[in-house]
């Protein structure tokens, strides 16, 4: 899709057997990709990411959602993981082609975001609200019961236990994924 692919480009393997083909819609989707993708392979250092932003820039506060900010349909990565080792399970049983989302079902606002951060560091989290970003949509969630009636899977961590758990890998890992000495 010509459209989708205004940015972007494919990334082959050392022995030119596996394409991955990278596309963003917007140039700047396309920096954050590559910052992260130079991360994980070493070739940009990560940097120590805690205390170093002075503050959380909020996309918009104008949004027609019940605090004015983006609602998102976030998952904690444990259960991210078991719904895909339970779609390998179908996999085994000869499933075919199947398509399923794994996701909450619900969204969370970025301010309870925030909320949920704040209450796992014990810091308050310094934000401001600037402008919308291009491209983003108000409010955007799955519908999981797919999942749920043929493989059994539910996400089942709440918000609370996602921003613990992301704050205390965080604290163990100042520089990111990079095991430095
Ligand atoms: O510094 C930030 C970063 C994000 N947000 C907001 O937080 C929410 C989540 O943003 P982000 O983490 O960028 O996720 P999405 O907007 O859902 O987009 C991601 O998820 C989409 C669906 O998987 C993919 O299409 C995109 O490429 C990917 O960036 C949105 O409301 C953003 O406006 C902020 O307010 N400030």
């Amino acid at each position: 899709n010509s459209k989708l692919r205004t940015f972007g480009f494919d990334i082959v393997t050392e022995d030119e057997k596996t394409v991955y083909p990278l596309a963003t819609e917007t140039q700047k989707e396309m920096e954050e990709w590559l910052l992260t993708l130079g991360k994980a392979i070493g070739l940009i250092e990560e940097e120590d990411t805690i205390g170093k932003l002075k503050e959380l820039s909020v996309y918009g506060k104008d949004y027609p959602t019940p605090d004015g900010t983006g609602i998102r349909d976030y998952i904690h990565i444990i259960d991210l993981a078991k719904g895909h080792v339970s779609s390998l399970n179908l996999v085994d049983k000869n499933c075919g082609l199947q398509i399923f989302n794994l996701g909450a079902g619900r969204g969370y606002s970025v301010l309870e975001v925030i909320g949920g951060m704040r209450k796992a560091s014990g810091r308050e989290v310094a934000y401001k609200v600037v402008g919308r970003r291009e491209g983003d949509v108000p409010v955007s969630y799955s519908d999981a019961s797919k999942a749920e009636r043929e493989m059994g899977w539910k996400a089942l961590k709440d918000i609370e236990e996602m921003c613990s758990d992301a704050w205390r890998w965080q604290v163990k890992n100042p520089q990111g994924y990079i095991n430095k000495k």
